[in-house]
């Protein structure tokens, strides 16, 4: 479903994604692990048009991105979440959903005259959808609450709805569990391997290990920039040159 063939990305001189060639399937959680500074956000920055690559290619069905550019990739259905939520603080968890399924092309338009008349069906509509994905996520008896009165967890099941409000064919997880309470985090995982199983594309970086183990069907391990194994979560994770990056070994 998505795929990178070659990727690499520059910070200046410094060489921080290293000829990434990466498939994340239909239907399945793909694992993205390695130590601090492997570059795994790097790639999913990448990915999503965030920064630049320098070359390669990034193929969603099968087909090239001609542009990396956020919105186009978004448009080819590919969502995300960030190591640290980003959302309307001052907005309900109801709104923030509604505002996340407005087309990107005119989100700006759409927000100033968000409660005007002409746009009441879509907004209807929206606040549907926006009800459905707070019962999906789990988030129904707080779907009236401003973000920021939210738990770090429950901001975490918030950014996903907000990544599911487009219906994307592939989604990307940065750390989805990072600093999320245990019941929480169990909740999380649930609603990530649902959204695998409607057959969506699931990309997860995490740094919790019974996480991946517990939901990747596949891990790629990156050091350095490169992509140092792959393979089922519980071999990978055994290989002598996987435990040598996480000890230091390739610093
Ligand atoms: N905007 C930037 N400008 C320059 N260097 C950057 C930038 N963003 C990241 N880097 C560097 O790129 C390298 C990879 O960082 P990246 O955040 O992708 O790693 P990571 O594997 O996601 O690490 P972590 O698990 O700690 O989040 C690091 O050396 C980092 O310092």
């Amino acid at each position: 479903m998505l795929e990178t063939r070659a990727l690499n990305v520059r910070f200046g001189g410094m060489r921080v994604v290293k000829d990434v060639s990466l498939t994340f399937a239909a239907g399945q959680v793909t694992g993205l692990i390695g130590p601090n500074g492997a570059g795994k956000t790097t790639l999913f920055d990448c990915v999503t048009g965030f920064v630049k690559a320098h070359t390669g290619t990034v193929l969603v069905d099968g087909r090239p991105l001609r542009r990396l550019a956020p919105h186009l990739v978004a448009a080819a259905g590919v969502a995300r979440t960030f190591q640290t939520p980003r959302m309307f603080d001052s907005l309900t968890t109801l709104e923030n959903l509604v505002v996340a399924g407005a087309p990107a092309s005119s989100l700006s338009s759409f927000l100033t005259t968000f409660r005007a008349r002409h746009h009441r069906s879509l907004v209807d509509l929206l606040t549907t959808r926006a009800r459905e994905q707070a019962a999906f996520v789990g988030l129904t008896e707080v779907r009236e609450n401003r973000a920021d009165a939210l738990s770090g967890g429950q901001r975490k099941l918030l950014e996903i709805g907000r990544a599911l409000m487009r219906e994307p064919k592939v989604l990307l997880l940065d750390e989805p569990v990072a600093g999320v309470n245990p019941v929480l985090a169990r909740q999380i995982a649930a609603t990530i391997r649902q959204v695998a199983e409607r057959g969506v594309a699931v990309g997860v970086i995490e740094h919790n290990m019974e996480f991946v183990m517990a939901n990747c069907t596949h891990v790629y391990v990156m050091a350095q920039g490169s992509e140092l194994a792959s393979g089922a979560a519980d071999d990978v994770r055994r290989r002598p040159e996987v435990l040598e990056a996480y000890l230091g070994g390739h610093q």
